[in-house]
């Protein structure tokens, strides 16, 4: 039961180390906490060591990449990895330069991933070595439609299959795999794409939802994705309500993580498993 995925994260309140970007760190700890695990943010490569071991789940999030914070994410990586800890990789704007693409190969050859979140473009070009994105967003032209959705699966199973990982590939449709199953996801909002830090604090809830829910892999990152599209939803309606714009709005989407329960989670899920 989905549902039991999040009542087990307010249970067990996981240590989740995040080592992030600058611009969305302050959202990703609020969501950490909104979803009942406790944050930690350092990036700082004398203590990554300690810190993946100390944790009860690891983040790495490339979205303001330079070699110290490379250096703690190997360190960290390689530490949590040592401790069986789940560990997530995000990364964020992989086609925009050639050392991110390169730093995302590094990565994923030394860290064995538990999940990879990405938006289709981030996804497109580490599984497949192509290079293209705007910046950190999606490239419209990847967009996930009705007309690819089969071939993007197909594209998500085979990279699960050479990564071990659990692939989560968010946009207007999400798709969550590994190598059998398939969770389509039909929560959120397009607002959401006009907030920055959907998606690093989906991959920050993700680490989460894992690290209290180590035995249910699949359904812990398809957990983490409805409660991030969800309360998307219900961010869109608060923030309709009091006519605010995209930072209200992002309030509003921290606070209703805040306030969600399994019971909603599992009414207000709009997926497909295959
Ligand atoms: N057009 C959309 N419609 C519904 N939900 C969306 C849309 N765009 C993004 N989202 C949601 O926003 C969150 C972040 O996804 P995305 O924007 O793909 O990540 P990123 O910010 O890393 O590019 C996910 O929960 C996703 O479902
Ligand atoms: C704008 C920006 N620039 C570097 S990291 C970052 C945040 C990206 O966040 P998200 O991928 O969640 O939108
Ligand atoms: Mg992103």
């Amino acid at each position: 039961m989905l549902g039991e995925i999040l009542e087990n994260v307010r249970e067990r309140s996981p240590l989740i180390q995040n080592i992030t970007n600058y611009v969305t760190a302050n959202d990703c700890a609020n969501i950490t906490l909104a979803c009942g695990a406790s944050p930690t943010m350092s990036d700082g490569e004398e203590e990554a060591e300690e810190m993946g071991r100390l944790c009860d789940g690891l983040n790495i999030n490339m979205g303001t990449l330079h070699p110290r914070s490379v250096k703690a994410m190997l360190l960290a990586g390689k530490s949590a990895a040592g401790f069986g800890r789940p560990i997530v990789l995000d990364p964020v704007g992989a086609g925009a330069s050639t050392y991110r693409r390169e730093t995302a190969e590094e990565l994923l050859r030394e860290i064995p991933f538990t999940a990879i979140r990405g938006n289709i473009s981030e996804i497109k070009t580490i599984s497949g070595g192509r290079s293209s994105s705007k910046g950190v967003d999606a490239d419209a032209a990847d967009a996930v439609t009705e007309e690819n959705l089969e071939k993007t699966i197909a594209l998500a199973r085979d990279f699960s299959g050479r990564t071990g990982a659990v692939i989560a590939i968010s946009g207007a449709v999400d798709i969550v795999t590994d190598t059998k199953n398939t969770y389509i996801i039909r929560n959120g909002h397009p607002v959401m794409a006009k907030i920055t830090g959907c998606g690093c604090m989906l991959s920050s809830l993700t680490a989460a939802y894992l690290a209290a829910n180590p035995d249910r892999k699949l359904e812990a990152v398809a957990a983490a994705v409805i409660t991030m599209g969800l309360c998307g939803e219900k961010a869109y309606e608060k923030m309709a309500e009091e006519n605010s714009g995209n930072a209200g709005c992002r309030n509003h989407l921290i606070d209703e993580v805040y306030k969600l329960t399994g019971r909603e989670l599992e009414r207000g899920a709009k997926y497909e498993l295959r």
